[in-house]
């Protein structure tokens, strides 16, 4: 049974809840379980401390989170089934995944077998169609935002940089003409930068760390925009897997390899599970 409604139909508040275990510290407070006492379906609950959000000034940024990730469905977006507040914190009611953090499973294998890597990815690139069809972009792909559904699969949460890009456009109010270089600029950021990230992704599941990764912030800056792209000799990895990563990290976004091609490219074909639930 559903924890009804979208974000604002309905008026929570937190006597709906039987509070459970913690599950872990998020970035602006903790996160637990949660039982909904009417339906008895076991929800995460994030609390965010109202000060702390204020303070940040991403009190904006929570607002469209919300906004997004409410009226998102998908087998591999974590659904956000609404929100209250009360006069110190704010609390999203939000779907638990049973398996935890998927950065914390790459932490512990180290790095994903080709199977296990390339059905995450292709799961992925169906959430991120779905979220493109709906002018959404997620703009935060990494292992952190990344949660394990029960079955195993795959869950994109954390929707706190996405943005819907009908927005912008609407804010662009039509001609471009009088806007300056680097406003035009910013609006040439679009859905493909989510194919980068899933680029650096796929590659960091395979190698076990990121491709651009160096001790100075300032080498990883120089590392992306020359696309400085090195395969190490171990793990060894297929030359398929490696064309998948060499077509999606390319400097000119409308070169980079569209996520429906994605779904076609023979290393996907061949090594992810259809279902999108990797069993080990
Ligand atoms: C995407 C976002 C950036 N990340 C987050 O929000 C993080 C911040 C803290 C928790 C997580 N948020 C969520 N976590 C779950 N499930 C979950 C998490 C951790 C464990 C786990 O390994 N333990 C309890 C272990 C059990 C064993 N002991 C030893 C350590 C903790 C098991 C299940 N479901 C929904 C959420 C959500 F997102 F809805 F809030």
């Amino acid at each position: 049974s559903e924890v009804s409604g979208s974000a604002a139909e309905r008026r929570w508040t937190l006597n709906d809840f039987d509070i459970g275990k913690p599950l872990g510290k998020g970035k602006f407070g903790h996160v637990y379980l949660a039982r909904e006492k009417s339906s008895n379906h076991i929800v995460a609950l994030k609390v965010l401390f109202k000060s702390q959000l204020q303070q940040s000034q991403v009190v904006h940024q929570l607002r469209r989170e919300v906004e997004i990730q409410s009226h998102l469905r998908h087998p591999h977006i974590l659904r956000l089934y609404g929100y209250f507040y009360d006069q110190k914190r704010v609390y999203l009611i939000l779907e638990y995944a049973p398996k935890g953090e998927l950065y914390k499973e790459l932490q512990k294998c180290k790095y994903f077998s080709e199977r296990r890597a390339a059905t995450y990815v292709a799961s992925l690139a169906r959430a991120l169609i779905y979220c493109h069809g709906k002018h959404v972009i997620h703009r935060d792909i990494k292992p952190e935002n990344l949660l394990i559904g029960a079955q195993g699969e795959l869950k994109i949460a954390d929707f706190g940089w996405s943005v819907h890009t009908f927005n912008r456009r609407r804010t662009m109010c039509g001609t471009l003409d009088y806007l300056p270089p680097e406003m035009v600029e910013s609006v040439e950021h679009d859905a493909n930068v989510d194919i980068w990230s899933l680029g650096v992704l796929c590659y960091e599941f395979l190698y076990g760390v990121p491709p651009f990764e160096a001790k100075e912030h300032s080498d990883t800056y120089r590392r992306i925009v020359q696309v400085d792209l090195k395969f190490p000799p171990k793990p060894i990895v297929s030359s398929a897997a490696k064309d998948l990563i060499s077509q999606m990290l390319v400097k000119d976004s409308s070169q980079r390899l569209p996520l429906h091609k994605l779904l076609e490219h023979p290393w996907i074909v061949q090594n992810a599970e259809p279902s999108g639930v990797y069993r080990s």
